[in-house]
């Protein structure tokens, strides 16, 4: 049996059959399934359970938490209970809210703080009130965050090694902006092929639309997996 790349695929979908559906089809050839805002806040906690559905695939809640410490308890505590094995909040909430959200979560939720959207390019930092370029904000708040008890970080892989750098081999690197040779970038500013992320230190790989936007979300998701171990970057 050949092992499941570490590949989150983004199922960013309308509706939960279609969710539903690139579940079942990627599942065979990733090791996890990512729900976002989109699917979280039209069907609520079961759609957890609808894309897991017989498998044991990990499910990756990305629902980028960001409030004030007590009311991001309460949201982590909440979703806890659905065994998420990670769940995101933004590293800008700060260190108080951070460690309330690491706090809530259950043994097998990791707190993973999202850095700088992979979306922003260095140019956009100053409009959100962010010293740059992105590469050293990301370290910043990765330091901030992992000190206050996140156990997983989000950055572009193009801070992949600087990230893994500051904050050491225990840290579960996550890197969205990740695209295959030749697939177009769209709305993501800071992106790299699979392999470069893995090769600079990232653990698990969000990809979404370059599998999801395939007429074969399941080939699609095999083939980058076999490219991964073909290369040997998935065994690093
Ligand atoms: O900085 C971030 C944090 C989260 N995301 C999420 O990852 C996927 C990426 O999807 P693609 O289709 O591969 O672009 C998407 O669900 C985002 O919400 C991110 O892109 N960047």
């Amino acid at each position: 049996m050949t092992s499941l790349a570490p590949i989150a695929v983004a199922l960013d979908a309308p509706d939960l059959e279609t969710a539903a559906r690139w579940a079942s089809l990627v599942t065979p050839h990733v090791s996890t399934v990512k729900v976002g805002l989109e699917l979280y806040l039209r069907y609520g906690p079961d759609v957890v359970a609808s894309v897991r559905g017989a498998s044991r695939v990990e499910v990756f809640l990305d629902l980028k938490l960001h409030d004030i410490p007590a009311t991001v308890a309460g949201a982590a505590r909440v979703v806890s209970r659905l065994r998420p094995a990670y769940l995101t909040v933004h590293a800008t909430g700060g260190a108080a809210m951070i460690r309330a959200a690491a706090a809530e979560a259950g043994p097998t939720t990791k707190i993973a703080a999202v850095t700088v959207l992979t979306s922003l390019h260095d140019r956009d930092l100053g409009d959100i009130g962010l010293n740059g370029p992105a590469a050293d904000a990301v370290r910043r708040l990765a330091a901030m965050a992992v000190a206050a008890g996140a156990q997983a970080v989000v950055c572009s892989p193009q801070e992949a090694a600087a990230v893994r750098a500051e904050v050491g081999p225990e840290i579960t690197l996550i890197t969205p902006g990740v695209r295959p040779e030749g697939s177009a970038a769209q709305d993501q500013a800071r992106v790299a092929t699979p392999e470069e992320a893995l090769n600079a230190g990232a653990d698990l790989l969000v990809i979404g639309r370059p599998i999801t936007g395939s007429p074969d979300p399941g080939a699609a998701a095999a083939g980058i997996a076999a490219a991964l171990r073909r290369t040997g970057a998935a065994t690093r």
